[in-house]
């Protein structure tokens, strides 16, 4: 691409991805830095969450959905099947558009994906999801309703509390398919506030519709367009002074 990086936590080589027959993403290649935010920006429909569904393996649970070419995390490629996609998802966590708690207690929502890995004593749970609490900025929050179900506070807190999960298993990589669109503005903040925070510990990857939102949390910035990654770069540099037109129309709001 555009620009070299050193020492990718990704490096994504000539990936193609198909529904059934039809070609949604073609031919990407991306180096992702390690410890930056990186966000995907294009018009609807362009496969910014297809490719952040490959990252994860999510789409092997669907039949037709097919990916070809290399994911490389750390140089190990994640699209081969002999690399067990439960492992991959402990060192890959991703948060939804929608906050999706699950129907049971805020103490339990985050200690579910720890227990899945690792057999714990109460008093390390404890521990480790009052740390989950605290990186994601909602211990204060809940501290005294951890037994209260993670439905039953705000989205934006729910949302928090979706972070917190993917956090507790100390994941490499966190991805977020647009976390904050379904909150207000004040929640919002909150989430790119907590971003910024989380940039030192984990490689986030999100995709934002909202080039403001890209603008803000991000270090680099790739642009998408019909299936293809048409420009990657530093953010400033891809909002200031992008090399593609593509990119430009885009980001003037000339189409998106
Ligand atoms: N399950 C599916 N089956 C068939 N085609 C799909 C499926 N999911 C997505 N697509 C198609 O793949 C393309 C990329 O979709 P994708 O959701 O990745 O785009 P996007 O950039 O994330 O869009 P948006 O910003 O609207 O969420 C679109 O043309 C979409 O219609």
């Amino acid at each position: 691409m555009d620009m070299a990086v050193t020492d990718p936590k990704l490096s994504i080589r000539d990936l193609n991805f198909h529904y059934g027959k039809f070609h949604s993403l073609k031919h990407i290649n991306l180096d992702v830095p390690p410890g930056k935010v990186t966000a995907f920006i294009g018009p609807s429909g362009c496969g910014k969450s297809t490719l952040l569904r490959v990252f994860n393996r999510m789409y092997s649970l669907y039949p037709g959905q097919k990916a070809t070419g290399e994911v490389l995390l750390d140089g190990q490629n994640i699209l081969d099947p002999k690399l067990d996609a439960n492992r991959l998802r402990a060192r890959v966590g991703m948060v939804f558009q929608k906050p999706t708690p699950f129907p049971m207690s805020i103490y339990d929502n985050v200690a579910f994906g720890i227990k899945l890995y690792e057999r714990l004593r109460r008093a390390e749970m404890d521990e480790r999801v009052e740390q989950a609490l605290r990186q994601a900025a909602l211990w204060d929050e809940v501290k005294d309703i951890l037994k209260r179900s993670g439905l039953s506070i705000s989205g934006g807190q729910q949302q928090r509390l979706c972070i917190a999960r993917a956090i507790a298993v100390q994941p490499e990589i966190i991805l977020l398919d647009e976390p904050t669109s379904a909150l207000d503005p004040i929640a919002t903040l909150r989430i790119e506030e907590l971003i910024a925070d989380l940039r030192e510990k984990f490689t986030i990857l999100i995709v934002t519709h909202n080039m403001q939102q890209a603008a803000r949390v991000s270090d680099y910035t790739a642009f998408m367009y019909l299936g293809e990654l048409v420009e990657f770069g530093e953010t400033n540099a891809i909002f200031t002074n992008p090399t593609k037109k593509q990119t430009e129309d885009y980001i003037t709001g000339r189409y998106g």
